[in-house]
């Protein structure tokens, strides 16, 4: 199964009685390699990250993520981030084509909505299914919200809902123009460390503009909804109202899974659940194999074809798993499940 981190909860209490004193717990909103914006107590507070949090970095591109829970030491100049506490999940992703390096786009959150529309952006079921993987990777919550329905002249939605809920995500169809499924979405984000991935243009700030404009309170945050286009590739968290916060990711072009590999794929789309254990081998990558139960499933309509292109195109950009070579089409082992 799938090999997220387990969540560890730190006792801050303990943590901060071993810092030096004016050291102060914060959450970090945004922020580059240099530079960090933390919320300490309802300010926000720019910090450097110390040189030791650069030592034991490994693959990972920098030290601190979006939603961090950190401690800062108020008294340098700039402030200092200490220390990371311990995440409890994470989402990361490959740099980017020209460095393998693991991006931590953020940590610590309750769910993520993949925010696609129908019209104009189009819906992009591939760039849907990659995310989706990604969140059953780290074992983060992952549902779908569908916007501008009110756009939807070619009658595209029905068949988009069907594919994911029989997949097992829940799909709110919204239209922020008509302010409908509004409340539906509210429920769901009130309370909530929310992640709202999705293309540019699907409507995410008219959105949460309709259900939080007015609460937005903090002069420097709010701006960040107001400026249209976004001007930096990095996420940013909104406090919005009590425990209420929203995490923007940059627009993302093509999500790529860190740190998997080809025969852990098949585990992230629930929907081949069914199947998975039915192939004629039992660690069938669903690619080229006779007898496949979820090709066979993709033929008979039982799988919808978009999925599963998504899947083959993701599968096509990850190694080997280390014991592929040797157990490769033998039969008659026990299927995984
Ligand atoms: N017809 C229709 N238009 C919408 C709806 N929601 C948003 N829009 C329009 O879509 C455009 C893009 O909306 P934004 O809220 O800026 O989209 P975004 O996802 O925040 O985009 P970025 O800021 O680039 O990430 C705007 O012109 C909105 O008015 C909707 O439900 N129906
Ligand atoms: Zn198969």
């Amino acid at each position: 199964m799938t090999q997220a981190p387990e969540p560890e909860r730190a006792d801050e209490q303990t943590i901060l009685s071993q810092l030096p004193a004016g050291t102060r717990l914060g959450r970090v909103l945004r922020g580059d390699a240099r530079v960090y914006h933390v919320l300490i107590d309802g300010e926000v507070i720019q910090a450097a990250p110390r040189g030791r949090l650069f030592e034991e970095l490994g693959e990972v591109r920098t030290p601190v993520a979006v939603g961090d829970r950190v401690a800062v030491s108020l008294d340098g100049d700039p402030p200092g981030v200490e220390l990371v506490l311990p995440r409890d999940n994470y989402l990361s992703k490959v740099s980017s084509s020209h460095d393998p390096r693991e991006q931590i786009l953020f940590a610590n959150v309750d769910q993520l909505i993949n925010v696609a529309s129908v019209g104009q952006p189009g819906f992009s079921s591939n760039r849907t299914d990659r995310i989706l993987a990604a969140c059953e990777w780290q074992e983060i919550p992952a549902s779908i919200v569908l916007n501008k329905v009110d756009l939807d002249a070619r009658g595209d939605v029905e068949g988009i809902v069907e594919t994911y809920e029989r997949a097992g995500y829940e799909v709110i169809q919204t239209s922020a123009e008509k302010r409908e499924g509004l409340e539906r979405l509210r429920a769901k984000l009130d309370g909530k460390t929310t992640v709202l991935y999705g293309a540019s243009g699907v409507g995410k700030s008219t959105l949460i503009n309709e259900l939080y404009g007015m609460k937005l309170k903090i002069g420097k945050i709010s701006r960040f909804w107001s400026q249209g286009k976004h001007t930096t590739t990095f996420s940013r968290a909104i406090p919005i109202d009590g425990d209420t916060w929203v995490v923007d990711t940059p627009g993302i072009r093509v999500f790529r899974l860190y740190g998997l590999n080809k025969g852990q794929l098949r585990h992230l789309f629930p929907d081949f659940a069914p199947y998975n254990t039915k192939c004629r081998f039992p660690n069938c990558a669903h690619d080229h194999e006779p007898d496949c139960a979820v090709v066979n499933a993709v033929e008979a309509g039982e799988l919808a074809t978009s999925r599963y292109l998504s899947y083959v195109e993701m599968l096509d950009e990850l190694a080997p798993p280390p014991e592929d070579v040797a157990t490769y089409g033998e039969t008659g082992e026990e299927s995984e499940g």
